[in-house]
């Protein structure tokens, strides 16, 4: 009998750990040498030379493994030539052999777009608080964010330096893995949200929610991390700024660990080609067994319609 090839959703989830863990040893080597390269794109949106490398590296991995593919990247397109040790065209065995979920086991090319994010975090990479950043490939089905890959670079850097680095995957109907995910604390509120970005209402909408603990971190992908890790409870974000690649392979991980990401109105975004690249509603993640409206509700009406 002849081998099955496996389902391409699963096998672009497994190219795409490989892509995204060898685009995290590139955001290594750049801080390494020491010259950043640092272009302002617009009001406090830096880009690197990393953030350039890591999206080439990934992008031309994952294009050679599967023309015509759609494939959104933060940092825009270019066709310029990469070092031939950038490309990467293996895949994480592990997930490969793993049972696809009957649901997308005839997903095919067409229906697929992924989104990505080289370097989540550029803020905070810049200013050396480097375990917040995370390089980020989400694979959104028919425009539902499905699968996901969250590489955080710098794990462990200042505790455990011969163990760095982790890559933690998700996909619906499968689960998550590199990782197992925990419960935040019971009887009190921790919330995660921007260290950099923040505003007026987007304090505002945590001061209506009366956390015990607020957590200013950089990245969306960090923040969902800590959410998966159980260090917080929540994720908010109740400001326009994030894009999609910023949100779809955290709200894929986070809902296959039973968790859900939407926006502070509670509503799904969605993830196919010719959506607008703006989360214009902002962004509420809770972890499994939060209650998502409840937070949803507390956030006074006055900001959710400021957030349309
Ligand atoms: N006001 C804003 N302007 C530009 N980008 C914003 C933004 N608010 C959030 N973002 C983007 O959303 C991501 C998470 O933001 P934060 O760390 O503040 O929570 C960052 O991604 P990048 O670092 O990939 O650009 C950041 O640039
Ligand atoms: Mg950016
Ligand atoms: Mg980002
Ligand atoms: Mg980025």
């Amino acid at each position: 009998m002849m081998a099955q090839s496996p389902p391409l959703v699963l096998k672009l989830l497994a190219s795409s750990i490989r892509a995204a863990t060898r685009a995290g040893k590139i955001i290594r080597d750049v801080m390494s040498r020491g010259d950043l390269g640092i272009i302002e794109k617009g009001k406090n949106d830096l880009q690197t030379e990393a953030d350039r490398s890591a999206q080439k590296c990934i992008i031309v991995s994952l294009s050679q493994q599967y023309p015509n593919l759609t494939i959104i990247g933060e940092e825009g397109t270019s066709n310029s030539e990469v070092p031939s040790d950038w490309v990467v065209t293996d895949c994480d065995q592990g997930v490969l052999a793993m049972q696809c979920p009957e649901e997308y086991v005839n997903v095919g090319l067409k229906d697929i777009t992924v989104w990505v994010d080289p370097l989540d975090g550029t803020s905070e990479y810049a200013q050396g608080l480097l375990d917040h950043v995370t390089v980020l490939v989400g694979v959104a089905v028919k425009g539902k964010a499905v699968g996901g890959v969250i590489h955080q670079p710098y794990y462990n850097w200042l505790t455990e330096a011969d163990k760095l680095g982790r890559t933690i995957w998700g996909l619906s109907g499968l689960g998550v893995g590199g990782f197992t995910p925990r419960s935040p604390p019971e009887g009190q509120l921790i919330i995660a949200t921007t260290r950099s970005h923040s505003s007026p209402l987007v304090q505002e909408a945590l001061d209506a929610l009366k956390p015990d603990t607020v957590l200013r971190v950089g990245g969306a992908g960090h923040k969902v991390l800590l959410v998966l890790e159980g260090k917080a409870h929540a994720y908010v974000f109740a400001s326009k700024g994030c894009k999609k690649w910023d949100t779809c392979a955290p709200e894929a991980v986070l809902a296959a660990s039973g968790g859900k990401l939407t926006d502070i109105h509670g509503n799904l975004y969605t993830y196919e080609e010719t959506v607008a690249y703006p989360n214009n509603r902002g962004v509420l993640a809770t972890a499994a067994g939060i209650d998502h409206s409840s937070i949803v509700n507390k956030i006074p009406q006055k900001i959710r319609d400021a957030l349309v």
